[in-house]
C-alpha cells in the first residue's frame, strides 16, 4: 500500500463516507441489484482518476472490461466536461474491452499487467466481475468450478492491485437465491461468488435503490471505515449529490 491514493466518486457524500474516495492498491467491490447505480459509479471513477491527486484524482488512465455492455462513452464524455476536462483526451484514456466468456474475462486481466507495464494506468473496472461466471458455470455441482475460478480470478486481480498500486473496482449483481431445501427460509438476494469474491474484495459498498434518483450506498466490510450509510444521485454525467 505504498502511496495509497483516493479516487473520489463524483459525490461528496459518498466521499466522505469512504473518507476521501475509492482507495489504490486494492479492491473495492460494488454490489447491488440490476440499475443501482453500480455502473455510474464506475464512469464517474473512470474520468476523476485522470484527475491530478491534488484534485482528488489518482493521475492515470482507467482500463475498463465490460461484460454486460454498460460502458456508454457519452457518459465519460458528460462526466468529462463536468469537471473543465477535454472529453476527448478523457475518451481516449479510457481503454475499453468487451467481455463475452469468462475465458476471455481471465485473458483480459492476464493481457491488462502488460499494459500497465507500458503506461500508467490507476484504475481497472470489472463490470461485471462475477456475471460470466455465472453463466459459464451453472449447471448442477457446478457451484465448486464457479467458486474455485472466481476464487483464481479474484487472485489476479489482487495481484495486479498489488504489482501496479492501481485501484481495482468490481460490480457483482445481487441475486435472487433460492435455498434449496430449506422450504421455509424466504428466497434472500446474494451477491454472486459468496465468501470467495467477499473475502477478496478489502472494501464491500452494497448499493440500493433510494426515493427517485438517489440512491444509498451502506460499507459492508472495510479494514477502517466505520458503519453508515451515504445517499447520492445518478445524473447523465455519472453520479453527484
Ligand atoms: C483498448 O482496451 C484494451 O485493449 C483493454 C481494455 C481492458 C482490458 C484489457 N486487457 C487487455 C487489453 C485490454
Amino acid at each position: 500500500r505504498s502511496e495509497m491514493v483516493q479516487i473520489r466518486t463524483g459525490s461528496q457524500a459518498l466521499d466522505q463516507l469512504l473518507g476521501g474516495g475509492v482507495e489504490t492498491g486494492s479492491i473495492t467491490e460494488l454490489f447491488g441489484e440490476y440499475r443501482t447505480g453500480k455502473s455510474q459509479i464506475c464512469h464517474s471513477l473512470a474520468v476523476i482518476c485522470q484527475l491530478p491527486i491534488d484534485m482528488g484524482g489518482a493521475e492515470g488512465k482507467c482500463m475498463w472490461i465490460d461484460t454486460e455492455n454498460t460502458f456508454r462513452p457519452e457518459r465519460i464524455v458528460a462526466c468529462a466536461q463536468r469537471f473543465g476536462m477535454d472529453p476527448s483526451h478523457v475518451l481516449d484514456n479510457v481503454a475499453i474491452a468487451r467481455c463475452y466468456n469468462s475465458e476471455h474475462q481471465f485473458h483480459l486481466v492476464t493481457a491488462a499487467a502488460a499494459m500497465m507495464s507500458e503506461s500508467r494506468y490507476a484504475l481497472l473496472i470489472v463490470d461485471s466481475a462475477t456475471g460470466l461466471f455465472r453463466a459459464d458455470y451453472n449447471g448442477r455441482g457446478e457451484l465448486a468450478n464457479r467458486q474455485m475460478a472466481l476464487g483464481r480470478f479474484m487472485r489476479q486481480l489482487m495481484k495486479l492491485a498489488d504489482q501496479f498500486g492501481i485501484a481495482v473496482v468490481i460490480t457483482n449483481q445481487v441475486v435472487a437465491s433460492v435455498d434449496g431445501g430449506a422450504m421455509y427460509q424466504a428466497d434472500s438476494k446474494k451477491p454472486i461468488g459468496g465468501h470467495i469474491v467477499a473475502h477478496a474484495s478489502t472494501t464491500r459498498l452494497g448499493l440500493r435503490k433510494g426515493k427517485g434518483e438517489n440512491r444509498v450506498c451502506k460499507v459492508h466490510q472495510s479494514p477502517n471505515l466505520g458503519e453508515g450509510e451515504a445517499t447520492f444521485s445518478i445524473t447523465g454525467a455519472g453520479i453527484d449529490d
